[in-house]
């Protein structure tokens, strides 16, 4: 039987954690600063931007959204980054992903200073992650979240096989440089991985993330006994409810470990943004923190 992974309650302790460090940071005068960018009114994207706005207060994070409707140029967005840019106040900037089609979020996310990029999307913030950088430095906070609930849950991948589905920026790439750093035999599969192909490797993982958007994609069947299943999957059927990219029901059995949906990445998510916001803080202010990259 397959035991929980409480994303829930690990993102709880990590927000601790943070407070902890901000409370430390507060003696110093130092309020850690979370600018946030809003392109256009997907529901989805406004509850995470509330989501994320009610626990960084509760950290001692000062976050501010800033709202432009659908059609907002490209121009003055890139002109708000500048400005954020300058602004001594903010430690970390965020734009919310996806931007309407008119903006280039390539450009958005190198105009953003790669001191300030708390997603770790610019590609000097990537870079440093593929060539496998010591030093701190901000990485995309899912992966990061889960590697750190992986931790918490003594998963070691050093020597393991872990298979990532999902090859985007946010999470499966950046996800399996991470493993990499790790030492983990990393597979990364996509949409156009042959399904024999995929049905192989996942039969062989010691470890499966699945980051793809296709709800109940990865089924028990198809897990090695004693796999650890990470989802990362937020699919909103039709009654309303959230499922993630992984049949739960038939994973569960079979997982020695499984994630949630919700309860799982998700709240990984808020937190670890929360956790590089103020380690980006305390970097721009030339304040040591402890332990960087192992909150709990
Ligand atoms: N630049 C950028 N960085 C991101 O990290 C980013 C983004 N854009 N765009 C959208 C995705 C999605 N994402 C989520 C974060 C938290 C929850 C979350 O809190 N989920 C909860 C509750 C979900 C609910 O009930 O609606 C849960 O899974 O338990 C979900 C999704 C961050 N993303
Ligand atoms: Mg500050």
């Amino acid at each position: 039987m397959g035991k929980l992974i409480d994303g829930k309650q690990i993102a709880k302790d990590l927000r601790a954690a943070v407070a902890v460090q901000t409370e430390k940071l507060a003696t110093q005068g130092i309020t850690p600063g979370l600018a946030v960018i809003l392109v256009g009114d997907d529901p989805a994207s406004e509850i995470y931007v509330r989501n994320k706005e009610r626990a960084a207060g509760k950290v001692g994070v000062n976050a501010q959204t800033i709202k432009y409707p659908a059609d907002a140029s490209e121009a003055e967005v890139l002109a708000k980054i500048a400005e954020l840019n300058a602004d001594d106040s903010v430690d970390a900037i965020l734009v919310q992903s996806p931007v309407p089609s008119q903006i280039d979020e390539h450009k958005v996310q190198e105009a953003i200073d790669p001191r300030k990029d708390v997603d770790g999307f610019h590609p000097e913030n990537i870079g440093r992650l593929y060539a496998n950088r010591e030093g701190y430095y901000p990485v995309a906070n899912t992966p990061r979240g889960i590697m750190t609930m992986l931790h918490h849950e003594g998963v070691d991948v050093a020597g393991k096989h872990v298979v990532v589905i999902g090859r985007s920026i946010l999470v499966g790439r950046p996800m399996a440089a991470l493993l990499q750093g790790a030492n983990a035999t990393v597979s990364l599969l996509h949409r156009y991985t042959p399904a024999s192909l995929t049905e192989l490797l996942v039969s062989e993982a010691d470890v499966v993330i699945v980051a793809t958007g296709v709800a109940g994609l990865i089924k028990g069947s198809e897990l090695k006994a004693g796999a650890v299943v990470i989802d990362v999957g937020i699919n909103r059927l039709e009654d309303g409810s959230l499922v993630g990219d992984v049949d739960f029901a038939s994973a569960e059995p079979v997982a020695s470990l499984i994630t949630p949906v919700p309860g799982g990445v998700g709240p990984m998510t808020i937190a670890t943004l929360l956790q590089t916001t103020v380690e980006l803080a305390a970097q721009h202010h030339g304040v040591a923190l402890e332990d960087p990259w192992q909150t709990i």
